[in-house]
């Protein structure tokens, strides 16, 4: 594992065109561990995450990493070589190959002026065949499906071989095949490449079985940080979530599940 990887934001006020949606969040990556942001949308997951990616400039706080470097003095180059993110939405560039478009991952670690990236051809194979876009390397990116396209963007964070990822909602657009498969691949980067990824999600059941640590993010706030069990809880999850949500054990897994309570429920439980 690579004692460098991990990234901490500390005490992050954030905003747009003077308004504060993130107060004094701080957020602590560590390396070999999975970090699952959760929140009602608006919240301020993905403006944290973006920060945390030098994204968004903080009006005020500090971003390290493990040491004391400040992450806002790299240059572009050297924090992308430490730092991945992959967002929401990117514009999707007309006519370019899978494996160009996965090949821009490996930007940071190129010389300006020759290719002298011996380990990019490797890393690129590595990251199709892991997010499974092997198979339409030689496709337009613009032909592809929400879920293919989305596969492609993880692969081009993959190929980056970074030892701090950060993932904005990685399972959108995904079938279910390939939502578990990035869930297990999350798992195994930080297990056996010892990556700090720090992850946001919707689903708080895929955030209790795949994440170490889970933030809860309620009006630019973290309401609360520790293990899925600490956090997850129904009472904070009701009130932050503004619907009755109730939490209890999968007898199968042993993990914490959560399942909130709609009206059309009553549907099948009453009769
Ligand atoms: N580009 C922007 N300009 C102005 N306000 C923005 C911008 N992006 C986000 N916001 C606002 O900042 C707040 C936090 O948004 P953010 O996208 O970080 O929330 P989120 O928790 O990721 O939400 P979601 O779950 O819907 O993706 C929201 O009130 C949102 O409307």
């Amino acid at each position: 594992m690579q004692e460098t990887n991990g990234l901490t934001g500390d005490e992050l006020c954030l905003g747009y065109h003077g308004r504060r949606v993130v107060d004094c969040a701080s957020l602590h990556l560590e390396p070999a561990r999975v970090t699952a942001l959760v929140g009602p949308n608006g919240s301020g997951k993905s403006t944290l995450l973006r920060a945390l990616a030098r994204l968004h400039h903080p009006d005020a706080g500090s971003i390290t990493f493990p040491g004391g470097g400040n992450a806002l003095d790299l240059s572009a180059k050297e924090f992308a070589r430490k730092v991945t993110l992959l967002s929401q939405s990117r514009p999707t560039p007309n006519g370019v190959s899978v494996r160009d478009v996965v090949g821009y991952g490996r930007h940071p670690h190129r010389s300006r002026w020759r290719n002298d990236d011996a380990d990019g051809p490797r890393a690129i194979e590595h990251a199709m065949t892991v997010t499974g876009v092997t198979s339409m390397a030689e496709r337009a990116v613009d032909e592809l499906s929400g879920g293919e396209l989305q596969r492609v963007w993880l692969a081009t964070c993959l190929a980056q071989d970074t030892g701090v990822l950060l993932l904005d909602e990685p399972t959108t657009f995904l079938d279910l095949r390939y939502q578990i498969e990035i869930l297990d691949l999350m798992r195994e980067l930080a297990d056996e490449h010892g990556v700090a990824v720090g992850v946001v999600l919707h689903d708080l059941n895929q955030a209790a079985a795949v994440a170490d640590r889970i933030a809860l993010l309620d009006q630019g706030r973290v309401r609360a940080t520790g293990t899925p069990d600490e956090v997850l809880r129904a009472d904070a999850l009701t009130e932050t979530y503004g619907i009755t949500i109730e939490v209890g054990t999968d007898p199968a897994t042993g993990l914490v599940t959560t399942r909130p309570i709609g009206k059309h429920l009553s549907r099948v439980t009453t009769s």
